[in-house]
């Protein structure tokens, strides 16, 4: 399934936050959303998993505008991991996870065979399974984060819409994330603040600045250092991962791209015993 967001408008409070914006997710790819704080990627997102609604231009799933599908239909083909990871639950682990089921039962009909293998099933692939026990609301930051991804792909759609999923989460689940990402080749927007793993697991980068979209491509192309100065407003180097051979971003912490530049004490001037 292929999203075309289509000259979108979003505003609050009649505050233009993204200002016709166009972007395509393709089927199956990996499609990821960059930018600075506040360029609007949040806000963007929403729009696709229908919890705002635009003030202008659309979102189409295969050509359908998302607003003319039933609340139901959407859930069937759309699951999202929302930047709110709130939902103080006082349910457990297993239980948020079925609320995924959600779209495929009729009002209070009883798990069955296929609900439960489906859960299982989600909670093993982000890792959780020796969790299902617990209460969500007693869960680390990084674990809740499993467990809404969990029940995302508990949803069962052909679209995945994921908020800064690696938020929270350490090195190794990271990895393990994206990886599952790319593994499940479903039709995935996500948002990442991490460039070097946006450049690793994406297939093509969309890149946000000031509510608008001001490059999109393959990440080799999108992320060069002068885009990198730009919109993220740092020094960069673009070099050849050793292991990957994907971009990687080497940042220069030091000094943002206009600002002063800080005194170095490289290996030139630390003298030992000189
Ligand atoms: N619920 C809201 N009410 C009013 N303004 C909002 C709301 N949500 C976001 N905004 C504003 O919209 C703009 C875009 O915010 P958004 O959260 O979409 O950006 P973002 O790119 O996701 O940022 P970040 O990287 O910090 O998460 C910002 O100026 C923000 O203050």
């Amino acid at each position: 399934m292929r999203i075309d967001v289509e000259d979108l408008h979003i505003a609050y409070d009649g505050r233009t936050v993204v200002a016709g914006a166009h972007l395509i997710a393709a089927e199956g790819e990996i499609t990821g959303l960059v930018g600075p704080n506040g360029s609007g990627k949040s806000s963007l997102l929403r729009t696709v998993y229908r919890h705002l609604k635009p003030v202008g231009g659309r979102v189409l799933l295969d050509g359908t505008d998302l607003r003319e599908l039933s609340p139901v239909q959407a859930a069937r083909r759309v699951a999202a991991l929302p930047q709110e990871r709130g939902g103080d639950f006082e349910l457990t682990v297993r239980e948020v996870v079925a609320m995924g089921r959600t779209p495929y039962k009729r009002a209070f009909a009883a798990e069955d065979a296929t609900d439960r293998d489906v859960v299982s099933k989600a909670l093993a692939d982000v890792g959780m399974a020796d969790h299902t026990g617990r209460r969500f609301t007693e869960l680390s930051g990084g674990e809740r984060q499993r467990v809404l991804l969990a029940r995302a792909f508990a949803q069962q759609t052909d679209v995945l819409v994921l908020d800064e999923p690696t938020n929270h989460l350490d090195i190794r689940h990271q990895v393990e994330l994206l990886a599952l990402l790319r593994a499940q080749r479903r039709t995935t927007l996500v948002s990442l603040h991490d460039l070097n793993a946006a450049a690793s697991v994406c297939d093509r980068l969309h890149v946000l600045h000031e509510g608008n979209v001001v490059a999109s491509g393959p990440p080799r192309e999108v992320l060069i250092p002068a885009l990198l100065a730009e919109v993220f407003g740092v020094h960069a180097a673009v070099v050849e991962h050793p292991l990957t051979g994907d971009p990687l971003i080497a940042f220069d912490h030091r000094a943002p791209a206009d600002g002063p530049v800080l005194p170095r004490s490289g290996p030139t001037t630390a003298r030992v015993g000189s």
